[in-house]
């Protein structure tokens, strides 16, 4: 169980991250907030990367940053990963398997093999990393994160950049990683998580808003989603501040907007999405009046 109690850090007089608890057990849990929000504050703290200012998190009850044993048991991928480009990805693994003190030669290629084909590698293991794509790099950071099989891995933003495809093949790599640990990750991307996360984090300038399920998060724009069909007229005279979306169809425009009152007497109220609730829940628009 990874658990934070009071963990908070702060820069001079302001606080990265206020003081928080967190219990996160085998699974996988979802990190969003708007830029600033100090997600990767939070992650490094987790990882036993940055010393904290207050609290402290801690492993089966040891501290994250209680030496090599425990630091071990959790792998971490920062938003931007970086490795030597002319190396391939089963030497760079091999390598980071050493530096992991993995054991002997046969439980280093043991580890390489099976990290490769968790991260789907296999066939590009060989080639130099400087001819992979910025989602085979992003796959070989989380290989690196999963190498000698720890209990936590924490990724912040993983799918950043990433096209529809890969996005998926990285979401089904974490997916998996978490059938058996507990993964965190960050993202910006609420699809990357509405259907693997059972628990989400919100955080926002620092403070956690939420810790939950989807339908937790979702439940913040309760009785606040409208939706209604505008001709083309009245949409070309349409100044609406929480508008969500706009279709177009061959009769006019159907718009989807939050509020706290229907934006037009006939816009019915709708089953708000999680990403409905998360902007509820951020933007404090709960109170918005057309
Ligand atoms: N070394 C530092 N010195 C001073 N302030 C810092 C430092 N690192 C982070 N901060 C501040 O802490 C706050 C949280 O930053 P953090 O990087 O954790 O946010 P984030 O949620 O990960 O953002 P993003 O989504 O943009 O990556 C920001 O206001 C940032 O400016």
């Amino acid at each position: 169980m990874l658990t934070a109690e009071r963990l908070g850090k702060r820069y001079k007089s302001d606080w990265a991250l206020y003081p928080l608890n967190l219990r996160l057990g085998p699974g996988m849990h979802g990190l969003l907030g708007p830029n600033g929000a100090g997600k990767s504050t939070l992650m490094r703290l987790l990882a036993g990367l940055l010393q904290p200012s207050s609290g402290d998190a801690m492993l089966d009850g040891v501290s994250v940053r209680d030496g090599r044993k425990v630091r071990s048991r959790i792998g971490y991928v920062p938003q931007v990963f970086r490795m030597y480009p002319q190396l391939t990805a089963r030497e760079w693994l091999r390598h980071v398997a050493r530096v992991k003190g993995l054991g002997g030669r046969a439980a280093v290629e043991e580890a390489v093999e099976r990290t490769l084909q968790a991260v789907n590698l296999t066939k590009q293991a060989d080639r130099p990393a400087r001819t992979y794509s910025g989602g085979m790099i992003k796959r070989l950071g989380i290989g690196q994160a999963l190498i000698g099989s720890p209990d936590v891995v924490i990724v912040d933003e993983p799918t950043a950049g990433l096209d529809p495809e890969e996005r998926v093949r990285l979401r089904n790599v974490l997916a998996e990683a978490a059938l058996t640990r507990t993964v965190l990750l960050s993202t910006h991307v609420l699809s990357d998580i509405q259907s693997s996360c059972r628990n989400l984090l919100v955080l926002s300038e620092g403070r956690l808003l939420y810790q939950g399920g989807p339908s937790g998060l979702a439940s913040f724009a309760d009785r606040r989603v409208w939706t209604w069909e505008a001709s083309h007229f009245e949409w070309s005279r349409l100044r609406l501040d929480g508008l969500l979306s706009a279709r177009e169809t061959s009769d006019g425009i159907i718009c989807r907007a939050l509020g706290a009152q229907p934006p037009t007497p006939y816009a019915v109220q709708a089953e708000p999405t999680m990403e409905e609730g998360y902007i509820s829940l951020i933007s404090g628009r709960q109170a918005v009046d057309f």
